[in-house]
């Protein structure tokens, strides 16, 4: 069988995501109704017209402070913020689809575990086995203030926090309710069997967990597991736990470099590295012609708001206003470590596919990068995919969106036909959960070689 694409669309409960200054083109709708529940709910019919497998919601926890050392230039463009919580949508946008998925972003360095797994295991039942977790470690260190700390927990220790919160996890979720626990027992008074609820009691280096788990078992127990993150730790932690992992690089034999990474590194784990779906981006402008999406990518450009993009390159932990006064003939260097993410960081460097000189780098922001985009006409924008899927060995994209709704609609419409005709991409959903749906040789639960099911009671 023709391997068919994963799609996402790539979304944050906020005004505004990645697509910098476009709230002021005219046809931008979101950054005035991301507030209201019509607006999610239209999307999740649209997005289940056009089959997508998943919205993947993405979250912060602070503004985006390191650029010029202030956060107004985020708040200024709307960078991230204002931002709701996501996780309280899934359900009204459940209840008007029936395969749609939602992946929902939490992170494991600020919120809790034994919270975190009560929240997934109640949005796993009322979705019937539809949500994912993209787990994230953050980067923001105006996240850290906002929780108590003054700086931000090491990057490398933030990802053994995330693998110790992993296990506390799955004990909730796979150790401490069997499947029969409920009985419902007229004669005997008993609703739940108390011999089949146990405590975790979970003694760790970062966490304390008693339990028992509060939800009893959910169709899927552990949700679909997502997962970014492009240094040494993060590869790692992906390869270990992840079952969706979301790779970035500026050409297809880069992204394709760090998906044969993960996989060689879940087969260390005793992982099928089949049980892997990777991940990369897709940022898409399509019209009926060409001219017409080439004029559609001009209008947006003349919005883009390099403020807000250089804003976001914060990230990474570096300020990209110290090299606004340097020689802009010098290479583009980093001149300290930070405790930022990794993967924008080496957006402009070990990722780059030639060496940078500074004027180059500030260059990049200042409009929408040309390179990262298809543009054209539906025939067009599906060979491009079909391209970047085939060159790239990925299982799939998360669209990126520059002025929503449209964008979406004009995708669905345009795309979604083209590439249902050329046979990769369904026609139809398949039945079943989120992983049954992404594992047709699975089922609703975790595969024995996720280290996961290890917690399982025999
Ligand atoms: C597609 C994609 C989505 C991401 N979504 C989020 C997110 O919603 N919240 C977040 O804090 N980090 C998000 N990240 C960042 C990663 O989780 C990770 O922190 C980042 O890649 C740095 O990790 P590294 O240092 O291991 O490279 C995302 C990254 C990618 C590629």
């Amino acid at each position: 069988m023709t391997k068919e694409i994963i799609l996402n669309a790539f979304e944050m409960t906020s005004a505004m995501h990645n697509s910098h200054g476009l709230w002021k083109h005219p046809k931008s709708e979101r950054h005035r109704q991301y507030k209201d529940l019509d607006y999610w709910i239209d999307l999740a019919k649209l997005l289940e017209k056009g089959k997508f497998d998943a919205v993947f919601f993405a979250d912060v926890l602070g503004i985006y402070d390191v650029y010029q050392k202030s956060k107004a230039p985020s708040i200024r463009d709307g960078l991230q913020v204002p931002l709701n919580d996501p996780a309280l949508l899934v359900s009204a946008m459940a209840s008007v689809t029936k395969h749609l998925a939602f992946a929902v972003t939490v992170s494991t360095t600020y919120e809790a575990p034994f919270g975190n797994a009560r929240r997934f295991s109640t949005l796993d039942h009322l979705t019937k086995g539809r949500v994912a977790w993209n787990v994230v470690t953050s980067y923001l260190p105006n996240a850290a203030r906002n929780f108590g700390l003054e700086d931000m927990i090491k990057h490398d220790e933030r990802y053994d926090i995330a693998d110790e919160y992993l296990d506390v996890s799955y004990k909730l979720w796979e150790q401490s309710w069997e499947d029969n626990a409920v009985v419902e027992d007229v004669e005997n008074e008993t609703l739940v069997d108390p011999e089949k609820v146990h405590e975790i009691n979970h003694k760790g280096h970062y966490f304390k967990v008693e339990g028992p788990h509060l939800s009893e078992p959910s169709l899927q127990r552990t949700p679909v597991i997502y997962q970014a993150g492009t240094s040494e730790k993060g590869r790692e932690f992906a390869a270990k736990h992840a079952e969706c992992i979301f790779v970035g690089g500026p050409t297809p034999q880069r992204i394709r470099y760090y998906a044969d990474d993960i996989r060689e590194r879940a087969a260390k784990h005793g992982r099928n590295p089949e049980n892997l779906k990777i991940i990369s981006f897709l940022s898409v402008v399509v019209a009926e012609t060409t001219e017409e999406a080439e004029a559609k990518f001009e209008e947006y450009n003349k919005v883009w708001s390099a403020d807000a993009a250089k804003a976001q390159y914060g990230a990474s932990g570096y300020d990209i206003a110290e090299y606004e006064d340097a020689d802009s003939n010098e290479p583009f260097e980093y001149k300290k470590k930070t405790e930022g993410g990794h993967y924008k960081a080496a957006t402009l460097t070990k990722d780059a596919p030639k060496k940078l000189t500074v004027g180059d780098v500030l260059n990049r922001f200042e409009a929408i990068d040309r390179n990262s985009y298809i543009v054209g006409n539906p025939k067009e924008v599906a060979d491009a995919i079909q391209f970047q899927f085939e060159e790239s060995g990925v299982d799939g994209f998360n669209l990126n969106h520059l002025v929503t709704p449209g964008d979406l609609e004009s995708f669905v419409d345009l795309v979604i036909p083209e590439l249902q005709a050329r046979g990769i991409y369904k026609k139809d959903y398949r039945e079943g959960t989120l992983r049954e749906k992404l594992f047709p040789d699975g089922n609703s639960r975790l595969p024995e070689d996720h280290p996961g099911s290890k917690f399982r009671r025999k």
